[in-house]
């Protein structure tokens, strides 16, 4: 069966429109004409309707405006700021949102509406509603006083369809809550503090950095937590690690030492390719969402997301199968899990999933949104602590201090020395509250509402039904309102110190790395045990780290001139980039130090 692109399949549907239009108009025209004893011929009455569609398109645009004005005042409300572009349309502020991902740094752009317009404002693309907001009362709102009224929404599920199918991220409703109901037992808390898992793939992390600095190369310290993250969520997700840690590190673009394909087995060079794909994918679907409705323009020869999806797919299917062909060879495969373990729960994601459905395609899509989750998002929040612990030496011999203290030089951590790791905690806090793994989202409002206006003195703001809302916490968490003045700095003794009282305990919604309401992330606590666990590894092996920036392919360097720009953007080593997640262009390149024994 032939598949239509995307974009044929946009324009087929515009066409089969106007069509239905030209003929209402023709046969609506000619009536009108006989009634009146007139006689038109029809290359006029064919001509005046082509006229008259952007006329008509113009007069249905200022009495939409004109009526949401009404319905707005009606309310005491007003509407939210459009920015105003200078092509119509709008088109040059989406040429900036797309700009941004390609060579800007995150926010680029909104943060100049944000000066002028306030903290939310409506882009107005293509004369459609798309409003931003960096509120913390708006985002509280969407995810949790007015979740029911907020949704992914149709538009997102088209857009992200190629890629996450009907998965947890994907939908609403029914099939969200059957999702989440059937992901959920995997997250309970005896699970997620099993620590074998951790320290498996954590002892090999350590040993293979070493090796490679020995070697005299540094490592790319982003690829390595990518590995580590995408084999303890396999482990745990499905009880079998892809191993993509067993593959060769790369070197940097400017070693002697060049990576040899022919020295990787052939599951690290499966691997690869499947990180490869599963980031291609993500930076598509990034770019679907900035260009709005007029996506599918850019995808008329090919739906973009096929060939890194067949590299998904062919990676996670056999996984898939297997599981059913076990489930079917063991009808009872969960019943004999939890005879077997006696208590403790040993049940794998796919085992949990299997007891629901065997639908390889609700079972495939499951996965790979869990996978998305699961590893990408820990994978950033570990290369920007590094970063940040890279720049910040009195931060790193700080935390280093308490995890000798706590944990000591040697010894494996459990449950109990996590929770008494505040220092740590206090500096994860502070890395995702600058360098959120998921720094936008986007929500689809279903029904009117009002929200408070960021500014007091002026009417609250209205939103028509069907308005499509960007919030970025990325933006919230740096805003010095918010924050206070030093909101730009890395400091996680705010977190610990008396601006903990005086902002974040104020007003929990503004800080929201794991969003908020019954949508918060499921994966928050293993997500917080999994970074911990590696952190406490890598800091009892390594006692310095320094980035190395000439590892860093110079086209994927922080450009020059972005030291003349307002706050970190002026002073970032490496380029935050993001698709759906925030990651680090070109890798972050890091050499360590061993930590001597009388260091430990
Ligand atoms: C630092 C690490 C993490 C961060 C910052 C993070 C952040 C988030 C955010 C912001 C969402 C909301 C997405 C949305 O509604 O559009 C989310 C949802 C979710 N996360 Fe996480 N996450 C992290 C780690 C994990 C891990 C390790 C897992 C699982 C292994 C996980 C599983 C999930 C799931 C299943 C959802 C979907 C919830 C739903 O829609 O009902 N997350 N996460």
């Amino acid at each position: 069966m032939t598949v239509l692109t995307p974009g044929v399949a946009f324009l087929g549907r515009g066409f089969a429109c106007f069509s239905m239009y030209l003929s209402t108009a023709y046969y609506g025209t000619v009536k009108i004409a006989e009634s009146q004893d007139v006689s038109l011929p029809t290359w006029t009455v064919i001509a005046g309707a082509v006229v008259a569609a952007p006329v008509l398109g113009r007069l249905y645009v200022v009495y939409r405006n004109y009526s949401r004005r009404r319905r707005a005042a009606q309310l005491g409300a007003r509407l939210v700021p459009k920015c105003q572009g200078k092509v119509p349309g709008n088109l040059d502020i989406m040429k900036i949102s797309l700009d941004s991902i390609a060579f800007g740094y995150p926010g680029d752009g909104l943060n100049q509406f944000a000066e002028e317009y306030g903290p939310c404002y409506d882009l107005y693309l293509m004369h459609t509603e798309l409003f931003v907001t960096t509120q913390p009362e708006h985002i509280k709102a969407i995810l949790a006083n007015e979740f029911h009224n907020f949704q992914k929404g149709p538009k997102f599920y088209v857009t992200m369809g190629s890629v996450l199918g009907t998965g947890v991220f994907n939908s609403d409703g029914d099939m969200w809550k059957f999702h989440r109901t059937i992901t959920r037992p995997v997250f309970a808390r005896e699970r997620v503090s099993d620590f074998d898992i951790f320290d498996r793939h954590a002892a090999q992390v350590v040993l293979k950095i070493k090796e490679r600095l020995n070697e005299g190369y540094p490592v790319d310290f982003q690829d390595v937590m990518l590995r580590f993250t995408l084999d303890t969520a396999t482990d745990f997700l499905f009880g079998s690690s892809v191993d993509a840690l067993s593959a060769g590190f790369s070197y940097p673009h400017n070693a002697s030492r060049r990576n040899v394909e022919s020295e990787q087995s052939a599951s690290a060079k499966a691997a690869d390719e499947f990180s490869w794909a599963f980031a291609k994918c993500q930076e598509i679907i990034a770019v679907r969402e900035r260009m709005s409705w007029m996506w599918p323009l850019a995808e008329i020869r090919r739906d973009l997301t096929e060939v890194p999806m067949k590299i998904v797919k062919s990676y996670i299917e056999p996984i898939v199968q297997a599981a059913i062909e076990r489930k079917r060879g063991e009808p009872n495969i969960v019943q004999v899990k939890e005879e077997k373990s006696a208590g403790q729960d040993d049940k794998t994601l796919l085992d949990y999933l299997l007891q629901s459905t065997t639908d390889p395609t609700v079972l495939r899509d499951e996965i790979l949104n869990i996978m998305i989750a699961g590893r990408d998002t820990t994978a950033s929040t570990l290369t920007w602590c590094i970063y940040l612990l890279s720049q910040h030496r009195n931060v790193l011999e700080r935390l280093r201090a308490e995890i000798l203290e706590k944990v000591g030089p040697m010894r494996r951590p459990d449950f109990d020395d996590l929770k008494e790791l505040k220092y740590m905690r206090a500096v994860i806090n502070e890395t995702l509250r600058l360098y959120p793994a998921v720094p936008f989202n986007v929500r689809e409002s279903i029904n009117e509402t009002i929200w408070p206006s960021p500014d007091p003195s002026l009417p609250p703001l209205y939103l028509p039904p069907g308005t499509k809302v960007a919030y970025s916490v990325f933006m919230m968490q740096r805003r010095k309102d918010l924050w206070g003045p030093d909101a730009e700095e890395f400091d996680p003794d705010r977190f610990l110190d008396e601006r903990l009282q005086k902002y974040h305990l104020k007003n929990h919604f503004i800080f929201l790395p794991f969003n908020a309401g019954p949508r918060i992330c499921l994966g928050q606590q293993y997500a917080y045990n999994q970074m911990s666990y590696m952190l406490v590894r890598l800091l009892q092996t390594f006692s310095e780290m320094s980035l190395d920036l000439a590892s860093i392919p110079p086209e994927a360097a922080p450009p020059a001139f972005w030291t003349n720009s307002p706050g970190r953007k002026a002073t970032e080593k490496v380029w935050p980039k993001l698709h759906l997640t925030l990651y680090a262009n070109g890798g972050l390149w890091v050499n360590m130090r061993e930590a001597e024994l009388m260091e430990a």
